[in-house]
Order: structure tokens, then sequence, then C-alpha cells
């Protein structure tokens, strides 16, 4: 129960509607119970007793309880729905609230398909039982309570009899119960892993193509997917064992209290129709008793589905991105580290160690080493997509902690490696950091990234929708819109991971034109894979080993004949002698 306790602010403020549907949920119940009681007034009342003049008011009074079950039956249904969808509704907005203010750190880890799973399947089965179980759970005390006091009403000899027999379904229905509840949170687990492998074989279909991975990957899917058809086939185990032997002993049930009920009839102290109702009665009470396991079923679902919910919500969020009090500062785009130390985890060795250096006011920065030196964590540090270690950054002369994560990002312009694009418009795609940019601002920033003259050819220029991760631009196309995005944010400071490695020398010219164009009056930072990109920054900052080795200006840094040298040898002169010398 301590899940749904957790998960209480998302129903309790729906209970109306819950109650509403309770309300004719009695009614549903008070009429079928009915039922069974008109049929013995007419058997012993008007069939036995030859008073067939009673027989066309017992009509209307069954008609006019189906149209009040029917009735109630509407309102019941309609209510229990918006009882569930208004609270998933809720449910999944926080979700993905929640998304949107996990740290990086916690996206290290997750996988896209499992997330996916969750917000949308787990959220299903809770609306499910929200909107159909609960209710189930409430008919089955109301359905079993009436019933029993009606029984009461009719012989209580009898009545006694069956409570009696009510154990050995309840033990029944109980160790399917804990049984069934692991089952099903696999089931939830290995779909989740199912999707994961889907979304990761439709993203990194180029790699596999690439790679000639088709076979392995449908041999791995295979594996996920047998997994999931195991999972569920052992839940069918269960059910197949549990249907016959409830079915059993509530037909045994049933013959017991028959053979009890007509040795009653026949003795004179219960009446035939009062047989034949209790006998409805009976099957009041067994019925819902074995639908105990589909409702148990929905609960150990919707439990299992709840858990992983609450595994979300539950997560550490940057609470500082939402509850920020600062003003919005005007930074001046001043950047200063000391001795500043990076460990991504406990088990990690230290990814940047005793860092020291200063970016002042418009001034470019470069940073160059080995895959692996450092050069990305530096930038994980400014954009405070993770927490130093020790040591201090200072932006305008305060503390990087002082300001609120989204005020700091706002004045960061970073353009990645790789290019994300939505599925979307590109004119929605380059507003992204300001969705209220206007277009002639959204123009003049294409223009000076260098994109306005190849969007303009595409079919419907600024208006042509994306496929997803931008499929249909190219690299430097993609690296293009980056830029512009970037430019429309006006930032202070600037964070360009070189992209041009991957590129031809036309579009390396290109985009590098489009870098200057919005370095101009800005604090940048530019990671670096080949020196021509770093050559006029105005200080060199070398990392080997997370450790800064060299600095200073290109031509510095290659009169000191150090790692950097190397480098601008191995790239600018004759590769193959510096080869042989290694
Ligand atoms: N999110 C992370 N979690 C754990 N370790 C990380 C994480 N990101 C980077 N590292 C580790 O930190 C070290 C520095 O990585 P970083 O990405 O800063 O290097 P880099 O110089 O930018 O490399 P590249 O040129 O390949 O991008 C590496 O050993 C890397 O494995």
């Amino acid at each position: 129960m301590d899940t749904f306790k957790r998960l209480k602010q998302f129903y309790w403020p729906f209970k109306s509607y819950f109650i509403w549907s309770l309300l004719a949920l009695l009614f549903v119940t008070g009429m079928t119970v009915l039922y069974p009681v008109i049929l013995q007034f007419t058997i012993d009342h008007a069939v036995r007793a030859e008073n067939y003049d009673l027989i066309p008011y017992l009509v209307i009074a069954i008609i006019g309880v189906m149209s009040i079950k029917g009735l109630a039956v509407y309102i019941h249904q309609y209510f229990g729905d918006l009882f569930g969808i208004t609270t998933v509704h809720r449910l999944r907005d926080s979700l993905y609230k929640k998304l949107q203010f996990l740290p990086f750190r916690y996206y290290d880890n997750a996988k896209t398909g499992d997330l996916m799973s969750r917000l949308t399947g787990d959220v299903e089965t809770f609306r499910f039982f929200l909107s159909f179980g609960c209710a189930q759970v409430v008919n089955f005390i109301l359905l079993v309570g009436f019933s029993i006091a009606v029984m009461f009403y009719y012989s209580v000899p009898l009545t006694l009899l069956t409570m009696a027999m009510l154990p050995f379904l309840a033990i029944v229905v109980a160790k399917f119960d804990k049984r069934v509840h692991p089952g099903f949170r696999g089931i939830r687990k290995s779909l989740a892993r199912l999707n994961t492998k889907v979304q990761e074989n439709v993203s990194g279909m180029h790699t596999v193509k690439a790679l000639s991975q088709e076979d392995q990957e449908i041999f791995r899917f295979a594996k996920s997917n047998e997994d999931y058809r195991q999972k569920h086939l052992d839940i069918s185990k269960i059910w197949a064992n549990y249907f016959p032997l409830m079915e059993l002993i509530g037909n045994l049930s049933a013959v017991v209290l028959l053979a009890y009920g007509g040795y009653l009839t026949i003795q004179g102290s219960l009446q035939p129709g009062e047989l034949v109702a209790f006998f409805s009665l009976i099957w009041y009470i067994i019925g819902p008793i074995m639908n105990l396991g589909f409702i148990i079923n929905m609960f150990s679902q919707s439990k299992a589905s709840g858990e992983r919910l609450l595994e979300v919500l539950d997560e550490d969020e940057r609470k500082d991105l939402v509850t920020s009090n600062a003003k919005q500062p005007n930074l001046v785009g001043e950047v200063v580290f000391k001795d500043v130390s990076l460990t991504y985890g406990e088990k990690n060795l230290p990814a940047l160690k005793g860092i020291s250096f200063e970016a002042t006011r418009g001034k470019t920065i470069g940073l160059v080493g080995a895959t692996g030196s450092g050069k990305s964590s530096i930038i994980q540090l400014i954009t405070r997509y993770y927490e130093r270690s020790s040591g201090q950054i200072l932006i305008d002369g305060r503390s990087i902690d002082d300001y609120s994560l989204k005020d700091l990002r706002s004045q960061i312009g970073v353009v990645l490696q790789e290019t994300f694009l939505f599925s979307s418009t590109i004119r929605d795609n380059l507003a992204y950091g300001k969705p209220d940019a206007r277009m002639d601002d959204i123009i003049a920033a294409a223009k000076r990234a260098d994109a306005h003259e190849f969007i303009v050819t595409l079919p419907k220029g600024y208006d042509t929708v994306l496929g997803e991760r931008g499929l249909g631009l190219s690299g430097g196309q993609k690296q293009r819109i980056a830029i512009a995005r970037a430019i429309i944010m006006d930032p202070k400071i600037l964070i360009l991971d070189d992209a041009t490695s991957a590129v031809d020398m036309q579009t390396e010219v290109k985009i590098q034109k489009a870098f200057r164009e919005v370095m101009k009056g800005r604090t940048t930072f530019i990671i670096a894979h080949r020196i021509s990109s770093v050559k006029l920054a105005d200080e060199i900052l070398v990392l080997e080993d997370g450790e800064l080795s060299e600095r200073g200006t290109h031509t510095e840094l290659i009169n000191s004949n150090g790692i950097y040298r190397r480098i601008y040898d191995i790239q600018n002169q004759d590769q193959e002698y510096v080869l042989q010398q290694a």
C-alpha cells in the first residue's frame, strides 16, 4: 500500500470523481442484488400463490431496476474513467517535468527505452487500475456484503455454511497473489529492456549498418524478445493453475450448498423461491471471489508500475534550476578557475586535477589535448552540467554557485560536436533557446552563421520540417544551425566543441568563419582537435591526463617545443618523419 500512499498527491485532488463513481456503484450493486429478490417474490408470491395479477407490476419493477442500473453503470463508468485519466495526466506531467530537472549524472546511466516505457506503459497500467481496478475492489466488498445480508435474511444456517466455505477460496487467492506480483514486475522490466533494445537499434542504425551488425542485432533482439515471451508464459502458467482450482472449489461449494438448501426446502424451513434466490446470490459471492484473481492481478501490475514511477519521481533533482530568486545577471563573461578538480564518481579516477586559469572578458581560450585528457570536463564545469569536486570557479568574480542554473546557462552558448536538432521546423530549431525570437532576428542569426544561404534553398525554407535528430541535413549544415541557435541567445560566454575535424576543408573554412563571427565580444572556449582551430586563441591550455601541462599563445607553445609543438608537427609537418621519430 505504501506505493499508493506515496502517489496520493496525484489522485487525491480528484477524489470527488472517485466518490461519484462509488456512489453510482452502490446503486449498481443494490440493483444487482434486487434481481434475485424479485425472482424469489415472483416464484413464491406470484406463481406458487397463483397471484398472477402481480406479474405486470413485477415486470414494471424489473424494467425500473434495469433502467436505474443502466444509468448508474453509465455514471460509475464515466467518473471512474475521469478519475483515472485526470490523475495520470497530472502524473505524466510531473514525470516529464522531473526528467527536465534531473542532473546529467542521472542520464549517464539512464536508458531511453526504459524511461519511455515508464512514461507510457507503466503510467497506463496505473491509470487502468484507478479507472477500473479500484472500483472492482469496492464492488467486491459491496456485492459480497449486500448478498450476504440478503442471504442472512433468507436463511441463517445456509449463510453460515456459505461463509465457512469462503476461507478455502481466500487461501487460493492469497497464494496466487504471492506468486503473481514478482512475475508482473519481471514483465514490466523485460518490456523496458525490449523497448531499450528497439530504441537503441533505431538511433544507432548507422553504426549497425556500418559495422554490418544486422544479424547480431537480430540475435540480441531475439534474446530480449524471448525473455519477454518467457516471462509472459510464466504468468500464464500461474493463471492456468489458478483458474481450474478456483472453478473447482467454487462449484463444489455450490453443490454442497445446493444439497443442504434442498434439504432445508424439503423440510419446509426454506421456500423454493428463496432457494432459487439464494442460489443466485451464492454466485454473486463466488463470482467476485474468483474474480479477485483478476483484481489482484491488476493491483499487482499497477503496484509494480507505481514502484517504477516512484523510482523516477524519487530521484534527486537540481532544485536550484527552478527555485531561483537571483536577478537575471548581466554578465561580462569573465571565467576564473582556481585549483579545480573533478572526479565523476567514487569509482572513477580524477578527470581534472588542480586546474587554474583566467579567461577575461571577450578572450578566446583554446583547449587542446589527447582524447580523454579532460577538455570536455572543463566545459561540463563551466555549464555546471557536473559539479567540481574541489577548488573554486568564479564567474565575473562571484562563485559559480551563486548563480541559479537557469540564469547561468542563459548566458552560455554551447555548440556541441554533435548537434541535436528536434523533429520540428528549422525556424523552431533556431529559436529553441529563445522561443519568442522575432523572425528578423532568426534570419539575421542564420546569415551570421552562414546558414541562411542553404536554408532558403530547402523546399519550405525556414518552415522545412526536419527528420528526427535533424536527419536530412549534412553534418556541416547541422553545425551551422547550432551556431545560429547560439547567436540568437546572445550569450556572454561561448563554448565551441570543435566539430570541424569531422567535415571537409571547405565546410571547415565556412564553419570557422561562422565561429569567428559569433565569437566577437564574447569569452570563448574552443575545444580543438586541429591546431588550426585554436591558432588565433589568446591563450591555449594544453591538457594531459586531467592536468594542465602547458599554456600560452600559439607562438609561445610552438617555441617551447613541448607536447603542443608535437601535435602541431604531426598535423602540419612531415607526418611520416614524426612517426618514425616516435
Ligand atoms: N560522465 C562521465 N562519467 C564518468 N567519467 C567521465 C564522464 N565524462 C568523462 N569521463 C572521464 O573523464 C576523463 C576526461 O574526459 P573528457 O571527456 O573531459 O576528455 P576530452 O579531453 O574531452 O576527450 P575527447 O577529446 O575524447 O572528447 C576521461 O577519462 C573520461 O572517461
